[in-house]
């Protein structure tokens, strides 16, 4: 089976990586012409993924036809703010006989709100039924060094998650699949913003009674905002939830939480991005739940919080204080007691 993976990043390069020493014929397509001549030199990826070494079956292109060329597969991991464009440009040279096309993307579109299989769904409608989306715990660096992971294909079709499952599956990458596809979206790419959140915290000081707390009111607002908007609130405390929360809320490769941390300890957003090669989708997708907060009337207080941070020039100690000072509550909704 020929596979293509759209986006050299850091994680589209560990995917196509795991693919490839499978055994599988996988194409790797870069934006940049020069990126992908340096990866094909190297058999290294540079700037998102070094010091790790790619098989020599790999193959590597900036030429969408050739990477599109007889796949049945397309794995799509370019950040969210490219997907739209990576599928305007793939669109008409996608083969007729494509199997699944899977989206490893976190993130949400913040003009149109939509989730990355929305996008795809729009972009592309032929592919509505075969749209995949894989997530879960699992950073890019671990996963190229074949540590003991597990993730979560999410599909509509069960014979999409069943081929996905068996496509992306190995002994260190334990794949499970779900239908819950709008839960598994909106855990991945909301995560991001309780990681910068534990960031700050950390940066300012706070100990990890203060992580704790946000993980576990985190997750509370990332159910209270995936009920209301379809998701299966169980979704939740599965690896996309839970997993990847605690996963970005506590590990130091978390770019998310290493913007965070900046921000806490007082350096300004501008400057932080500025000085970042990689993506933290949790910038971007704070404004996104922020907007789908208002939008359906969900209180979000510690996405608020984090908006003032990175929007308004909110100081981080005053968003802290704000936060405590709110009105004490029951823990649990009266909606959720019953469950
Ligand atoms: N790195 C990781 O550990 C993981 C990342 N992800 C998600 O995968 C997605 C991609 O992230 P990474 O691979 O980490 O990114 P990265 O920051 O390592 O690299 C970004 C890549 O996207 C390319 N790019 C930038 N703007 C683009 C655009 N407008 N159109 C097309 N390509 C563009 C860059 O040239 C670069 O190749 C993100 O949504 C991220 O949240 C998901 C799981 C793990
Ligand atoms: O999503 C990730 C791991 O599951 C990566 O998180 P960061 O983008 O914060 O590094």
């Amino acid at each position: 089976m020929k596979i293509a993976v759209l986006g050299a990043g850091s994680w589209g390069t560990a995917l196509a990586r795991l693919l490839a020493r499978k055994g599988l014929s996988v194409v790797l397509w870069a934006r940049r012409d020069n990126l992908a001549q340096e990866i094909i030199i190297r058999r290294e990826n540079p700037v998102y993924l070094p010091g790790i070494r790619l098989p020599e079956t790999l193959k590597v292109t900036a030429h969408m036809d050739q990477a599109l060329s007889g796949v049945e597969v397309i794995v799509l991991v370019v950040p969210s703010h490219g997907l739209r464009e990576t599928l305007r440009i793939a669109r008409d040279m996608i083969p007729k006989g494509l199997r699944a096309v899977v989206s490893a993307t976190k993130g949400i579109e913040t003009e149109t709100l939509k989730r990355m299989s929305q996008v795809i769904e729009e972009e592309v409608p032929d592919l509505a039924a075969r749209v995949g989306v894989l997530s879960g715990p699992s950073f890019a660096t671990e996963v190229a060094q074949e540590v003991p992971t597990a993730v979560t294909v999410a599909a509509h079709l069960p014979e999409v998650a069943g081929l996905l499952q068996e496509l992306f599956h190995t002994p260190f990458f334990r794949v499970y699949t779900t239908n819950d596809v709008v839960g598994v979206e909106l855990a991945g790419a909301l995560k991001n913003v309780m990681a910068i959140a534990a960031g700050i915290a950390e940066g300012l000081g706070f100990g990890t009674n203060t992580r704790a707390a946000l993980i576990t009111r985190g997750l509370a607002e990332i159910s209270r905002l995936g009920l209301v908007l379809g998701a299966n609130p169980l979704t939740f405390a599965g690896l996309a939830g839970l997993g990847d929360l605690v996963l970005t809320c506590t590990g130091t490769l978390s770019r998310n939480r290493q913007v965070g941390l900046r921000l806490g300890r007082g350096e300004s957003l501008e400057a932080i991005l500025a000085s970042m090669k990689m993506v933290a989708e949790g910038v971007r997708t704070t404004k996104a739940a922020y907007r789908l907060a208002k939008a359906q009337a969900v209180e979000l207080p510690i996405t608020e919080k984090v908006y003032e941070i990175l929007y308004q020039g909110k100081a981080p100690a005053q968003a802290v204080r704000e936060l405590l000072s709110r009105e004490p509550k029951p823990e649990m909704p009266h909606y959720m007691e019953t469950m």
